[in-house]
C-alpha cells in the first residue's frame, strides 16, 4: 500500500511552512452565534490557531442527545471567518451537508469516524465534491482498519480532491479506559509509514474524553511527529451541549500549547550517540529475554492444554485467569508500571495461551 497512485497537491493547507504543528481549534458543536463568536475571539489570542472548527451536524451514539444546530450554524461560521480571518471547518456526512457547507463558504471539510467506516457514505460525499477544490480531512474509521482509512482518502482523491489530510481520533473498543477512544499509537505510526505524503493531525480531545488527559496525549502525538492537533475549545466548556468534559477554554488551550515540546531533531545527530547506542544494546538484550520468557510460558500453557484435554476440562478457566491477572497487576504496581499497559499485555498473553491450547488438540477437522 502506498500513496504513489494518489494525485496530491504540492502545497497543503495542513502543512505549516515553518514546520510547526498546525493547530485546529473550536467548539465540538456550534450552539449559538454568541458562543461561536466568543470562542473565536478567545482563539484570536492563541496565535498558533489558524483553523476554526465547529460541528454543525452531530452524529451521536445514542438518540436524544444534542444532534447539532444544523444549517443555521453555517452562517455563524461565516461570521467567525469574516471577524477573525480564521479558516473554517466543519464535518460533513451526506451530499446535502457538502452542498450546504460549500454554499456558505466553509473552507475545509472533514469526514467523521462513523462516516469513514461506510464506503457508501464516503462515495456519496466524494460524488458531491466532484469538480470542487476544497481541502478535506478524513478521520480514522472507528475500527482500526488502515485500508478503510486509505479507501476513503482514495475515493475523495478520485473525485478530484488533492489537498487531503488524516485525523487520528482513536478507536472504539469495549474497554478503552482510561481513554474515550483508545489511541492505538501503532496505527498512527503505521499510517505515517505507509502514507507519508498525507499530513496526519491528532485529535486528542476524542482520544481523551476528558481535559485531564489532553496534555499527555498531545505530547505523545507530537513525539510521533504528527503534523498538527485538533483540540475542541469552547468559551464555557462546562455548559457545552456536547462533549463538555473534554473541551477547554481558549486560555486553557494557550496554556496547553505552551506546555508542549516539539522535537524535530533526530537523536542520532546529538552528542550522546554512544550512550544512546549502549542503551539500545540493553533494550535488544532485554527484548530477547522477553521473547525467551514468552516462548517458555507458551510451552507450559501448551502442556496444561494437553492435561486439560486428557481430563476433559475447559480450556478457559476464569477463576485461575482472574487470579493471574490480579497477581500480575499487583506485581506491576509494585514496580511502578502502568496498569493499562500491563493489563493489555496480559490480555494478549491469555488469548495466546488459549490459542496455543486449542491448537494442541488433535481433534481438528481438516476441511
Ligand atoms: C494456562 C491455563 O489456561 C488458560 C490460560 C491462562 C494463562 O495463560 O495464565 C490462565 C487460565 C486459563 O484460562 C490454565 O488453566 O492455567
Amino acid at each position: 500500500m502506498s500513496t504513489k497512485h494518489l494525485n496530491l497537491a504540492p502545497k497543503s493547507v495542513f502543512k505549516r511552512a515553518d514546520g510547526q504543528p498546525l493547530i485546529i481549534a473550536g467548539p465540538c458543536s456550534a450552539e449559538s452565534e454568541e458562543q461561536m463568536l466568543a470562542t473565536a475571539r478567545g482563539l484570536q489570542s492563541v496565535p498558533e490557531v489558524t483553523i476554526f472548527r465547529a460541528g454543525i451536524w452531530k452524529p451521536r451514539t445514542r438518540p436524544g442527545a444534542f444532534e447539532g444546530i444544523g444549517k443555521q450554524g453555517l452562517k455563524w461560521l461565516k461570521t467567525v471567518k469574516e471577524e477573525t480571518g480564521l479558516l473554517t471547518a466543519c464535518e460533513v456526512a451526506t451530499a446535502e451537508h457538502v452542498n450546504d457547507a460549500l454554499k456558505q463558504g466553509v473552507d475545509i471539510l472533514w469526514v467523521g469516524a462513523r462516516t469513514t467506516v461506510n464506503p457508501f457514505s464516503v462515495q456519496e460525499i466524494a460524488d458531491a465534491l466532484e469538480g470542487v477544490d476544497v481541502p478535506v480531512l478524513v478521520k480514522n474509521p472507528v475500527n482500526p482498519d488502515l485500508q478503510l482509512w486509505l479507501g476513503a482518502l482514495e475515493r475523495l482523491n478520485r473525485a478530484g480532491i488533492t489537498d487531503l489530510a488524516a485525523i487520528h481520533r482513536g478507536f472504539s473498543s469495549f474497554d478503552s479506559r482510561p481513554y474515550r477512544n483508545h489511541p492505538k499509537w501503532n496505527m498512527a505510526y503505521e499510517f505515517k509509514k505507509l502514507l507519508p505524503e498525507i499530513p496526519l493531525i491528532c485529535d486528542p480531545s476524542h482520544i481523551a474524553g476528558k481535559r485531564s488527559l489532553l496534555q499527555q496525549i498531545s505530547q505523545e502525538a507530537l513525539n510521533l511527529q504528527v503534523d498538527g492537533l485538533m483540540i475542541e475549545t469552547h468559551c464555557n466548556p462546562d455548559v457545552a451541549l456536547s462533549d463538555a468534559s473534554q473541551q477547554v477554554t481558549p486560555e486553557g488551550l494557550a496554556q496547553l500549547l505552551a506546555s508542549l515540546v516539539v522535537e524535530r531533531v533526530s537523536l542520532e545527530s546529538t552528542q550522546n550517540e554512544e550512550e544512546l547506542s549502549e542503551l539500545r544494546n540493553l533494550i535488544d538484550y532485554l527484548d530477547n529475554e522477553l521473547i525467551n520468557v514468552l516462548a517458555r510460558r507458551s510451552a507450559v500453557a501448551k502442556q496444561i492444554g494437553i492435561l486439560k484435554k486428557e481430563n476433559k476440562m475447559n480450556l478457559l478457566q476464569t477463576g485461575r485467569w482472574e487470579q493471574v491477572m490480579d497477581l500480575r497487576l499487583k506485581a506491576a504496581a509494585r514496580e511502578g508500571l502502568e496498569e493499562v499497559f500491563v493489563k493489555a499485555i496480559f490480555q494478549e498473553i491469555h488469548q495466546h495461551s488459549l490459542h496455543v491450547q486449542a491448537a494442541s488438540e488433535p481433534t481438528k477437522v481438516v476441511l
